[in-house]
């Protein structure tokens, strides 16, 4: 008997379609949630994933805008868009794609957003309002991740957990939503020695580091839950996350949870992306 997979693309079904009610409540009140989305340069990737994102929009009732610029836009063009998306009362969130071409600073631009419309969470005042518990919007990634955790039916009150990773987008923000849930909280990163020290103690892991196989079989207590937040390619050009899959599922037994990647913690982050929209339309 193996773990059970935490469906990240049939909870985002259950949540999206609680979106769509609360889009339409808001629609009806005349106040119809929008989303601009903000693409500079021809990042195929990026490109995919933003497309993604309008077309949930679409299909679950929210407005949305998407901009494509060329990657030779330059800053103080990009600061004048989102200044008149601050002021353009139809959008409640303004999401900037990221990774931004190099002469373009990152921090600048998320520090334009207006802090009500900041739906990435990745401003410097959204960090504090997480750090602190305050109310605010939560980075769409390690918030998918917390709802997929929900889902397993665990309560992180006395859990450890482990999270891999220190990124601002995703490790860092997953430890403190993790924290607040009252687990007891690890984080690992490229300069921890024996990972599997840590890991193999832990109810729950996160992995965000960016590579294949961080997490093996031999790493894991059976009966954890395994968040794969990791997007790579495998030798064939498949999709894959940063768990080895199939032997880790195995190693957790029957009553271990872990996501898959296809179908896992990126479909949520899409799905909390509209929660996020919808939560700036409601303010
Ligand atoms: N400002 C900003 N906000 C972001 O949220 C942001 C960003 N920049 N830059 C890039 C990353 C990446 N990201 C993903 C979203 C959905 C999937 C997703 O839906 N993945 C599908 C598979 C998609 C496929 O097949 O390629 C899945 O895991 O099942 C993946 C990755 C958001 N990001």
């Amino acid at each position: 008997m193996t773990a059970q997979i935490l469906d990240g693309t049939a909870l985002s079904q259950t949540l999206r379609a609680e979106v769509a009610t609360r889009a339409a409540a808001l629609t009806a009140r005349g106040r119809q949630p929008g989303l601009a989305v903000i693409l500079v340069g021809d990042d195929p990737a990026s490109a995919v994933y933003v497309r993604n994102k309008v077309k949930a929009c679409a299909d679950h009732g929210l407005h949305s805008v998407l901009e494509k610029y060329e990657a030779t836009l330059s800053e103080e063009a990009l600061l004048a868009r989102i200044a008149a998306l601050n002021a353009d009362p139809a959008i409640h969130g303004i999401l900037v794609q990221m990774p931004l071409p190099k002469h373009i600073d990152p921090h600048k631009v998320i520090e334009a957003i207006a802090t009500a419309k900041d739906v990435d969470g990745f401003s410097v005042h959204s960090a504090g309002t997480l750090m602190t518990g305050l109310p605010g919007l939560r980075p769409a990634t390690p918030y998918g991740c917390m709802k997929l955790i929900e889902r397993s039916g665990i309560a992180l009150k006395g859990k450890h957990a482990v999270v891999i990773g220190r990124s601002n987008t995703v490790g860092k923000p997953m430890a403190l939503l993790l924290l607040q849930a009252n687990a007891t909280v690890t984080v690992c990163h490229s300069g921890t020695p024996d990972l599997a020290r840590h890991t193999r103690e832990a109810d729950v892991v996160v992995v965000a580091v960016g590579r294949r196989n961080t997490l093996t079989a031999d790493m894991v207590k059976p009966g954890a839950v395994i968040v794969d937040v990791g997007m790579n390619r495998n030798d064939e050009g498949k999709l894959c996350g940063d768990v080895d899959f199939a032997a880790v599922r195995e190693a957790l037994g029957p009553q271990g949870f872990i996501t898959p990647v296809p179908g896992g913690v990126g479909p949520m982050t899409i799905t909390m992306l509209l929660v996020n929209t919808l939560q700036a339309a409601e303010a």
